[in-house]
């Protein structure tokens, strides 16, 4: 193994990034060190190339990006127990305490002192990397790189569609980015019937046809409510999920989700929004979800079996898989645009 790797790093606190070449690090205690294989690009990660607010508040340059990843192990640090040199592996994005009220509650997705590999540590951008040994996910070797590596925001999406019945449901889905499609994909392996997707742009609604949705909606051109009222013979659909992140989706689909329906709710929304929540949530008697991160470990156990049952339609979803990091200026310019599913950078 040399002691040179490339690795797109945050260098400066300003727009884009840069390929650059850096020591292959050394594991620490209770760390591994793993060859990438495959490593794909998140919303997140958009945020942190365009040096947007939030990204200015959290990220501490230089730093190298990226969080989903799979790869096998190469090197394991003093301590490691249970790892060893060959594994498979991706990674759980959040290292988490295991000492605050959350995690003594078992709720490790919102532990209270959770820090985020790959934001607030090098991350997986490159062609080795460093993983908390607690945070690392042995896959099976029928999990291809290229849909292992996907598995960290599959969860995002499979703790929001299966956080209550979804078999036999009827679903809208307002935002077909990366996640949303996940989200169809897991809802139609699931059983969901029909799903409707709301999205303005032409080319995600076609990802969304590809992805399996049974009806697709221009909310910028089309009246979503009377769509779904239409569709759903005036009774509005038993399940909303919410992977927009856009005010205007959100009060769609409160009003068209059936009384006493279920709601979840990923999108992350630019500010405070204004609902009106006497007739949209509780005179209807809604059940709502706040969904962040993902369970552990059942979401893992969850998103590894539904992608070796086969029923997951996730090839539309990943539209560009790259050969190295040398084309990573135009992945994001692409991603920015709108004009990708997920992108992946091959290692292997
Ligand atoms: N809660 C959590 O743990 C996490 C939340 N997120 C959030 O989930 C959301 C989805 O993530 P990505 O797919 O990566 O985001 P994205 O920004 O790529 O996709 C959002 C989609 O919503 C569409 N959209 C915009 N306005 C709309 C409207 N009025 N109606 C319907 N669709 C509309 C956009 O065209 C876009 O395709 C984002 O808000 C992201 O910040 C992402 C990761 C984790
Ligand atoms: C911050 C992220 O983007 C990450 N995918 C998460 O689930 O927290
Ligand atoms: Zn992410
Ligand atoms: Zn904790």
């Amino acid at each position: 193994m040399s002691e040179k790797m490339v690795a797109i790093m945050k260098t400066k606190p300003e727009y884009g990034a840069e390929l650059v070449e850096v020591d292959v690090p050394k594991p620490g205690p209770g760390e591994v060190l793993i060859k990438v294989l495959a490593t794909s690009i998140c919303g997140t990660d958009l945020h942190i190339y365009e040096w947007n607010e939030w990204a200015q508040s959290r990220i501490k340059p230089p730093q190298i990006m990226g969080h989903e990843v799979a790869g096998e192990v190469v090197e394991v640090g003093p301590g490691v127990e249970g790892i060893e040199v060959g594994d498979y592996v991706s990674a759980e994005t959040h290292i988490v305490c295991g000492k605050c009220y959350a995690c003594r509650r078992g709720q490790y997705h919102v532990c209270q002192n959770t820090k985020i590999f790959g934001v607030d540590t090098d991350g997986v951008f490159a062609e080795y990397a460093i993983i908390p040994a607690q945070n690392v996910w042995k896959n099976p070797k029928s999990i291809p790189p290229e849909y292992a590596t996907l598995q960290e925001p599959l969860g995002n999406a499979v703790d929001t569609v299966l956080a209550g019945p979804i078999a036999g449901k009827s679903v809208l889905i307002t935002g077909a980015g990366p996640l949303g499609l996940l989200g169809i994909a897991v809802a139609k392996a699931s059983g969901a019937y029909p799903v409707i997707v709301s999205e303005p742009s032409e080319f995600r609604r076609n990802l969304a046809k590809k992805v399996g949705a049974d009806y697709v909606i221009n909310p910028f051109e089309e009246d979503v409510v009377k769509e779904v009222m239409d569709i759903t013979d005036g009774n509005g659909v038993d399940v909303f999920l919410e992977f927009s992140g856009a005010p205007k989706a959100l009060e769609q689909g409160l009003q068209a989700v059936t009384p006493a329906g279920r709601v979840s709710l990923l999108g992350l929304f630019p500010g405070k929004v204004s609902i009106d929540f006497n007739n949209l949530i509780i005179f209807k008697a809604l059940t709502v979800y706040g969904i962040t991160g993902r369970h552990l470990w059942e979401t893992w156990y969850t998103v590894s079996r539904l992608l070796q049952s086969g029923k997951l339609n996730i090839d539309p979803i990943i539209t560009h898989k790259y050969k190295g990091f040398d084309k990573y200026e135009e992945a994001f310019e692409l991603m920015r645009a709108g004009k990708t599913g997920k992108v992946v950078f091959m290692l292997k």
